[in-house]
């Protein structure tokens, strides 16, 4: 049985699958529904901080380009057209809930350098104490190979670990691990809880599922590990209604659940 009902900050992360569509267009309803379930999950006294992919696609949605735009340099160009679309929209949806947003943008050094990774925790709890729901998303225009973390499966996680959250989940286009990508084998079965990431469940983990995505369950494996390691339990489900995320804090057994032995007997 879980239990999440004392979870008092989570962090939820979008994937472009999850905000877009394959057009690089945003789904609306989806987005809504978004907006709505984290502002009430908000309003019930919980800090929530959510992560969200979908700037680089929705870029290429605006300007109505192929998918194969996608050299570094045309990635970092469309991501600053995306992301201040993605905000606009946030900005809209929450603002209909009342809640604040706040845009926060990341590179990889500040999880290596103690100052930065100091004033982005102090940030996340003034923004906090303000009421708001920070919006992260990588700095794609800086994130250089040296800065980058590449995917926002493993920020978000580094996010968790930086406010100390409570419970990371990563809404997908599936339902969580599978023994292998369903898209590939259809005999592939749903893995409820994994305790360990081991060669096995690494093994498993495959590239990402669609052109306008980056990773796949490999990223999501690399950010259990992150989140496991600092005690943190994360759980992949699915995005395509992100009301499951009020069903997961309410202890339905959704998805696949990664959480160490030693978070369990805490
Ligand atoms: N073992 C696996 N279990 C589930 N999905 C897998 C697995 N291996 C690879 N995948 C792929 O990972 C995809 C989800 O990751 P990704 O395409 O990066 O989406 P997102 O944009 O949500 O991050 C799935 O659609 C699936 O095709
Ligand atoms: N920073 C990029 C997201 C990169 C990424 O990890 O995408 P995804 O695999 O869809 O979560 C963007 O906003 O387009």
């Amino acid at each position: 049985m879980r239990d999440f009902g004392d979870v008092k900050k989570i962090v939820v992360k979008v994937g472009t699958s999850t905000v877009t569509y394959p057009t690089g267009k945003l789904n609306l309803s989806r987005l809504e529904k978004l907006a709505r379930v984290l502002s009430d999950i908000k309003n019930e006294g919980r800090d929530v901080v959510l992560v969200t992919s979908g700037a680089v696609a929705s870029g290429l949605g605006r300007l109505g380009l192929a998918k194969n735009h996608k050299t570094t340099q045309e990635k970092q160009a469309l991501a600053a057209i995306g992301q201040g679309i993605l905000m606009q929209i946030y900005e809209k949806l929450f603002g209909e809930y009342g809640v604040v947003v706040a845009q926060v943008l990341l590179t990889k050094d500040v999880v290596d350098e103690e100052k930065k990774m100091l004033n982005v925790k102090n940030t996340f709890e003034y923004l906090f104490k303000y009421g708001a729901i920070p919006i992260v998303n990588e700095n794609d225009v800086v994130a250089i190979e040296e800065l980058e973390f590449g995917d926002n499966d493993t920020l978000s996680a580094y996010v968790a670990t930086i406010i100390d959250a409570d419970l990371l989940v990563i809404l997908s286009d599936i339902d969580g691990l599978y023994t292998c990508d369903p898209r590939i084998d259809s005999s592939a079965k749903l893995i409820t809880e994994v305790f360990e990431i081991d060669s096995y469940i690494e093994s498993i983990a495959g590239g990402a599922g669609t052109a306008n995505s980056t990773g796949g369950m490999q990223t999501k494996i690399e950010a259990a590990k992150i989140a496991m390691q600092h005690g943190i339990p994360m759980v992949i489900a699915n995005g395509e209604n992100p009301t499951v995320v009020k069903e997961i804090l309410e202890g339905k057994e959704i998805g696949t659940l990664f959480i160490s032995k030693n978070a369990i007997s805490r």
